[in-house]
């Protein structure tokens, strides 16, 4: 049976580490971190997402900057408002949560903040320099980030293995498979167009699953005693639950956690830990600034 990897527990751990380094920035400059968290329209998902980072915030005396803007705004009044947040001293991060609606262009948006406050490393030139040899941007995405961490911390090694990442999105796979890259794996990147996946996935010594696909990875396409991190987080239909639906992986958790190494659940996995990084990122970033500005 695998080692299930405890997200929850790792992301609590890290969590009070942070608040360690929040307190000791208010008593050294009497300054504390800021995160603006921009939202536009009220899909439900992205509203419970960002509410979650809102408390995450409060929990560990980071402060929040609330910008929620109607389904309706334009790409100019938002693209305002973010150059607003580039210019205020007390934000030190500043997040678009994603989708945004049809009419607005993410990419545009994503290239008007601040590089130094792009604590989800969405800018274009932050993914540019993660996909360099010997640059570094100044942040990490954070899911493809608490990916990686959760794998270090269980101590599972990267360098030389093999390593399938299912899924090339700008925010999870592709980020994903560059950190792999960057970690000496060697790095093969299953998408909708792959055949035969389940053969390339039972190479992998490594699995990050980001393909949006309800437990479409079974417990035969995992080579045994691989490392399993499931990204995928997936409402299906549950009349047994109140709400009406649970939440489920890309993989097949029952089935491949019999013949995987180490797995990720979910939820509880790489969920809680992708906040986490998040406010690291934040208090990075805060740290930064500053020091450079005081
Ligand atoms: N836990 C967390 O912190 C986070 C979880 N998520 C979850 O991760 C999942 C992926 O998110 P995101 O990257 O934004 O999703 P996208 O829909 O943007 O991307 C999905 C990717 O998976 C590929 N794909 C789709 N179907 C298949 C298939 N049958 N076989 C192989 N590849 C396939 C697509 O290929 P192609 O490029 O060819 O279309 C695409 O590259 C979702 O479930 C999302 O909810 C996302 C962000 C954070
Ligand atoms: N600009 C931007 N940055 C993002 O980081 C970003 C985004 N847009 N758009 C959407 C995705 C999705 N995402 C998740 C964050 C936390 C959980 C999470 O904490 N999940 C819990 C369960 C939550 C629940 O119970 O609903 C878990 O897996 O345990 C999931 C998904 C960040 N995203």
């Amino acid at each position: 049976m695998a080692t299930v990897i405890d997200g929850k527990a790792v992301a609590q751990i890290i969590r009070s580490e942070i608040a360690d380094e929040v307190r000791l920035l208010s008593q050294k400059y009497g300054k504390v971190p800021g995160l603006a968290v921009v939202i536009v329209g009220n899909r439900k998902d992205s509203q419970s997402y960002v509410g979650m980072k809102r408390k995450a915030c409060a929990e560990l005396g980071i402060k929040s900057f609330d910008v929620d803007l109607p389904e309706q705004v334009s790409q100019a009044e938002l693209i305002k408002q973010v150059h607003e947040l580039n210019v205020n001293p007390d934000v030190h991060g500043i997040l678009v949560q994603l989708p945004l609606p049809k009419h607005i262009n993410e990419e545009k948006v994503l290239t008007e903040i601040s590089l130094e406050k792009d604590v989800d490393g969405f800018h274009p030139l932050n993914i540019g320099k993660l996909a360099m040899k010997g640059r570094d941007p100044l942040f990490l995405p954070c899911t493809p980030k608490a990916c990686i961490e959760l794998l270090q911390r269980s101590g599972v090694s990267i360098k030389g293995k093999k390593a399938v990442v299912v899924g090339r999105s700008n925010i999870v796979g592709l980020p994903a498979s560059l950190l792999l890259l960057k970690a000496d794996a060697t790095v093969t990147i299953v998408h909708s167009h792959t055949s035969q996946p389940e053969s390339i996935i039972h190479e992998a010594d490594i699995v990050i699953a980001a393909a949006g696909q309800p437990m479409m990875i079974k417990g035969n396409w995992i080579k045994p005693g691989a490392a399993v991190i499931d990204v995928g987080t997936n409402a299906v239909d549950d009349p047994t639950k109140k709400s009406g639906y649970r939440l489920v992986g890309d993989v097949d958790f029952e089935e491949a956690s019999k013949v995987a190494g180490w797995i990720t659940p979910v939820p509880g996995g790489v969920g809680p830990m992708t906040v986490t990084m998040l406010l690291k990122n934040t208090v990075e970033g805060a740290k930064r600034y500053i020091e450079q500005n005081n």
